[in-house]
């Protein structure tokens, strides 16, 4: 595979878990899905895969740098197209870019290879991450916190359409986050096993 991979199970100790499913996690930017993603898939053994990096990857340019040249729309493009990749390939965490589960084409493609999880968290928790960072390229207007208020209201209902969701509590740490997360896919045997030890 050609993805940047972050986590691998090489190396590991026997196998404790099985992924039988890509899991993407999807949500509001500062949810989390990159940090605890990554912290999930190493605590699995599993591939952690993160789509905004892989674009960065192939631009060889930043996400707002992205957005900057050759605007939005061609950003929304190649995550299509990178997210449709990074599906076909091995099983693994998959950590989406904020957008991306809007799209029903990026829908469509998570539910053919695996599952959605929806990070949700709620405005506050969001502001307080997002709020002393400039890597957000949607944010930068006259008042960031209005437009994170409104991405936030027009965006929850596609995000409730995620297979799986779990609540974030900003007084978890990025580990503890992660343990939540595995505890809800254990509640789905198709998609996480835990082997016997
Ligand atoms: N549970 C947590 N406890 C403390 N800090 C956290 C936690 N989860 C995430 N963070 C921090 O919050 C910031 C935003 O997290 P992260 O980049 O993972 O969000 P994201 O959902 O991937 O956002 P984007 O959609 O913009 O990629 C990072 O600095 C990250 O380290
Ligand atoms: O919420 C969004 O639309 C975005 C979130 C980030 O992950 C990046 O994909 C980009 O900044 C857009
Ligand atoms: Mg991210």
């Amino acid at each position: 595979m050609s993805g940047i991979k972050h986590n691998t199970p090489e190396g590991a100790q026997t196998p404790r878990y099985r992924l039988n499913k890509t899991v993407a996690l999807v949500g509001m930017m500062g949810a989390g899905k990159t940090a605890v993603g990554r912290a999930v898939a190493a605590k699995l053994g599993a591939p952690f895969l993160d789509s905004d990096a892989e674009i960065e990857a192939a631009a060889n340019l930043s996400v707002p740098e992205i957005f900057t040249r050759d605007g939005e729309p061609f950003f929304r493009r190649r995550e299509t197209e990178v997210i449709a990749r990074l599906l076909s390939e091995e099983r693994c965490i998959l950590s989406t870019g904020g957008g991306a589960f809007l799209a029903e084409v990026n829908r469509d493609n998570i539910a053919a290879y695996g599952v959605a999880m929806w990070l949700d968290a709620d405005l506050d928790l969001l502001w307080n991450r997002v709020r002393y960072k400039d890597s957000r390229p949607l944010l930068r207007t006259k008042d960031p916190k209005a437009t994170l208020a409104a991405l936030y209201h027009d965006r929850v209902p596609l995000y409730r359409l995620a297979d799986l969701s779990v609540r974030c509590d900003a007084r978890l740490s990025i580990d503890a986050m992660a343990e939540r997360v595995i505890d809800k896919l254990l509640t789905r045997p198709d998609v996480l096993e835990k082997l016997d030890a």
